[in-house]
């Protein structure tokens, strides 16, 4: 059977002026590596998006990071200058992606801006610059100049005994992870199950309530570390597994046409 296939919706990033649509090397990797299956860049478009188009030819969903934010008119809210730098193709890419992906039972997991923009596509709402809140931890990228640093695996989580998180990593309670993040979680979208926080209650991992597959969030970054951290490791197998499950069980159905939301 050939491999199945992922989506990765793409940021949008400048180079010499011109304006590229680009993912992230280290999700990919991660995803071949580990998960087993092959990726396919989303380009980022604020119109015209066939969603459906794109989903009919992939067997899962990978949503990865970025430096960027969603904006905040995404969540009700007005934009000031702590909200950003924002991607809007991304935002009207990814979030529909998220949607459609979670109605259609296919595979989804969110890394990072990933569950972020999770969250708001199921109507919760984001925080900025969460370290200035009381209470709340630095989770931003450590200000070291080697990437290995800035991912380093460096705070305790605690996932909910029981969860699809803590079944997903084969483990539960106290999990080390990276932590490279601005945002977080304010309020909880009503169709998310928050399954893991940190020690100053930020929330680091949430599951699809009611999802027909595989269908978390994580705010820290497994996709880094996925051939050598257990935990990582075993998140991106699951997702592997997930994903051939989907496509060998959606093979018969390729050739009959799948049906849309009118
Ligand atoms: N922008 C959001 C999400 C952070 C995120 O996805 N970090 C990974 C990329 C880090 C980088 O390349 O700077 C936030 O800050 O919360």
């Amino acid at each position: 059977m050939p491999k199945p296939v992922v989506a990765v919706p793409a940021d949008i990033r400048v180079i010499e002026d011109a304006i590229w649509h680009a993912a992230p090397d280290q999700y990919l990797k991660a995803a071949a590596k580990v998960a087993g299956v092959m990726t396919l860049i989303v380009p980022a478009f604020e119109e015209g998006n066939d969603i459906d188009s794109i989903l009919d030819r992939v067997d899962g969903v990978l949503v990865s990071g970025a430096a960027s934010n969603v904006h905040p008119s995404l969540y009700g809210k007005e934009a000031t200058e702590i909200d950003g730098p924002f991607d809007p193709a991304r935002d009207a890419t990814s979030l529909p992606l998220i949607r459609r992906a979670i109605e259609r039972g296919i595979p989804l997991l969110a890394i990072c801006r990933g569950i972020q923009e999770l969250n708001v596509a199921l109507g919760g709402t984001l925080a900025s610059e969460i370290q200035e809140q009381p209470g709340i931890w630095d989770h931003r990228k450590p200000p070291v100049p080697e990437r290995d640093g800035m991912y380093a695996i460096r705070q305790p989580v605690f996932v909910e005994e029981g969860s699809c998180i803590a079944n997903y990593l084969g483990l539960a309670g106290e999990v080390q992870v990276n932590s490279l993040h601005r945002q977080a979680i304010a309020e909880t979208a009503p169709r998310l199950k928050v399954e893991a926080t940190a020690e100053d209650g930020t929330v680091e991992a949430v599951s699809v309530i009611d999802a027909k597959n595989f269908a978390v969030g994580v705010q820290w970054h497994p996709e880094y570390w996925a051939e050598t951290d257990a935990p990582s490791r075993a998140l991106f197998e699951a997702f592997g597994e997930a994903v051939r499950a989907y496509a060998g069980r959606s093979q018969g159905k390729q050739d009959m046409p799948i049906a849309r939301a009118s």
